[in-house]
């Protein structure tokens, strides 16, 4: 897998495949259970006070275990879903290159934004994360310098999708790229994004 290169005075995240040790997939996975379950569900009085007591709990568990960003797993396991970082959808890579990225997911009732559709905000947070991947692969680091977006169609929640992202043209700093949602045959969305690598000392 390739890095982001090293410039200036921004330090890359380190991706890595072993943090949080072989449980901490399984914590992530949990973790989106319960934002979909919460999102969903009309419990009775009881249920809800119990399930705050045991979230109140969940959080102070791993509150005194807080680390600085350089020391964080979540965003950095690239084996797992989403990069393990729970607000991303739980995107899965089946192609990856300096060139392309194919991938999948299927995004739970916490994106639900109305009548059976995605929020309108988690589709340009798919394409940054999987454009900024892409534009950052095998290249040094870039920034997200405007995203457009088209919605074509809705986006369903608890169904199969496809992203697709393609490098389109290189020029010096510039990365012009361009990425699609589909679910089946249909265009959910699509964009066209500008990456412009780092200067130097930029954060
Ligand atoms: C996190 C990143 C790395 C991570 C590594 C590990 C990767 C692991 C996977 C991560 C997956 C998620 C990745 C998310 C990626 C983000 O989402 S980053 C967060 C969102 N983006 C930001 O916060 C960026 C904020 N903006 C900035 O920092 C600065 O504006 C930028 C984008 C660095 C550009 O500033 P600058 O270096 O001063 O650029 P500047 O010299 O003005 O312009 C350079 C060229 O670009 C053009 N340009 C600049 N902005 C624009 C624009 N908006 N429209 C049109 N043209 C423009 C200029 O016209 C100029 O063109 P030329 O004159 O050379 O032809």
């Amino acid at each position: 897998m390739s890095e982001p290169g090293n410039i200036g005075g921004f330090r890359p995240r380190r991706y890595r495949t072993d943090g949080g040790g072989p449980d901490f997939g399984r914590m992530i996975e949990a973790l989106r259970r319960i934002q979909d379950g919460i999102t969903a569900a009309d419990a009775p009085e009881g249920v809800v006070t119990e399930v705050a007591d045991m979230l109140e709990k969940v959080a102070a568990a791993v509150e005194p275990y807080e680390v600085d960003e350089e020391g964080m797993i979540a965003g950095r396991r690239v084996d797992l879903p989403g990069r393990g970082q729970a607000l991303i959808p739980p995107l899965e890579y089946d192609e990856w290159d300096e060139d392309h990225v194919v991938a999948r997911c299927s995004m739970g009732r916490f994106y639900l934004g109305a009548n059976g559709a995605a929020h309108g905000g988690v589709i340009p947070l798919v394409f940054d994360e999987v454009l900024g991947r892409l534009a950052n692969t095998g290249r040094p680091v870039s920034r997200t310098a405007y995203l457009h977006v088209n919605f074509r169609a809705i986006t369903p929640i608890d169904a199969p999708l496809r992203v697709t992202g393609t490098v389109v043209r290189i020029e010096g700093r510039k990365r012009f790229l361009t990425a699609a949602l589909h679910h089946g045959d249909t265009l959910c969305a699509d964009g066209d994004a500008l990456f412009v690598a780092l200067n130097p000392g930029q954060p």
